[in-house]
């Protein structure tokens, strides 16, 4: 289990993380989402010790990390850390070596890993010669050509092509299914969405929801799509346990406020008195409208980066 506990860090007069804490369980594939700037960069190099908080604490299985526990993650940075005039076998041999493993078993890692995510004929060739969706598989390949026993991977699915997502969401899957805590950052929330156990969404450095799809859907305020056509503009806005009503979908969105049984009813009846009624459900909102309605409910927006903050 990998957990972040109340992390802060400043970068000269910039909050960069302010109490940020999320837990990324074993067999568990975790989706870190939030703006632009909101701070999941800055909390991966700080679990992986590239940077020092300035408070707070990260454990690995309970124990604080140290050097030794830090080799047992395997790691994509957002910049990407390859030599771009090493052959990709050769760096990814000595990546592998450079964790402890023997020569042997490095060679073994390097060859099944190319191998596996598509690359196998690359393993010659300069990283830098390579396309940029295939370096970011040799980038893979090298976050888990030690063997490690948590994925920390910094929007490894930007820019990839459709096949390259699917073999990417694959080795993430198959990782998370032999029981690695595995956690990703992305903007990609159709993705996040189809992938992940849970979700952490963070706003200005802290960690604002966290929860599977369904418990952060829950959380929101519930969505009655009614579609009554004759139904003449605001039928619903005065109803009893009805917070707001907006046009969509071809019908009326009805935002609840109290979603019992009396509050179903009573729309439900004055969507009847208007006329026939042809549809009424209540709506499931995709994760990326629950990460806007969470966003926009925490807070005003986030104060625009400081240029030139100080590192
Ligand atoms: N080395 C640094 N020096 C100064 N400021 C920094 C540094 N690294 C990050 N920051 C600032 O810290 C804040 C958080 O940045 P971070 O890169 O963690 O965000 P992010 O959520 O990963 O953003 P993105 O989605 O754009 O990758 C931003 O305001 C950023 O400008």
């Amino acid at each position: 289990m990998l957990e972040i506990d109340g992390v802060s860090k400043r970068f000269g007069s910039t909050v960069a993380l302010d109490g940020m804490s999320l837990t990324v369980r074993p067999g568990e594939l975790y989706g870190f989402v939030g703006a632009n700037g909101a701070g999941k960069t800055t909390t991966m190099r700080i679990a992986l010790g590239v940077l020092a908080a300035d408070a707070g604490e990260v454990r690995l299985d309970g124990r604080p990390l140290d050097a030794a526990s830090r080799r047992r993650i395997g790691y994509m940075p957002e910049e990407r850390g390859l030599y771009p005039r090493m052959a990709v076998g050769t760096q990814l041999r000595y990546l592998a070596e450079l964790r402890g493993r023997s020569a042997a078993d490095a060679r073994a890692a390097a060859d099944r890993w190319t191998e596996r995510l598509g690359i196998a004929d690359r393993r010659g060739d300069e990283v830098q010669r390579l396309s940029l969706g295939n370096q970011q598989r040799v980038q893979l390949a090298a976050a888990l050509v030690a063997d490690p026993d948590v994925l920390v991977l910094d929007e490894p699915f930007s820019g990839l092509d459709p096949l390259a997502v699917d073999v990417m969401s694959e080795v993430l899957r198959e990782r998370r299914d032999a029981g690695a805590p595995v956690v990703f950052s992305s903007h990609q929330l159709e993705l996040v969405e189809r992938l992940c156990d849970r979700v952490g969404i963070v706003r200005a450095g802290r960690a604002v929801a966290e929860g599977t799809v369904e418990e952060l859907r829950d959380a929101s305020a519930p969505e009655l799509l009614v579609v009554a056509p004759h139904a003449p503009p605001g039928w619903a806005d005065a109803l009893p346990g009805v917070a707001g009503t907006r046009a969509a979908h071809e019908g009326t969105v009805v935002t609840l406020a109290d979603p019992s049984d009396a509050t179903l009813t009573a729309v439900l009846d004055a969507a009847r008195r208007t006329g026939p009624v042809l549809e009424f459900r209540r709506l499931r909102p995709p994760l990326a409208e629950i990460y806007r309605d969470t966003v926009a409910s925490t807070g005003t927006p986030a104060p625009p980066e400081a240029p030139g903050a100080a590192a």
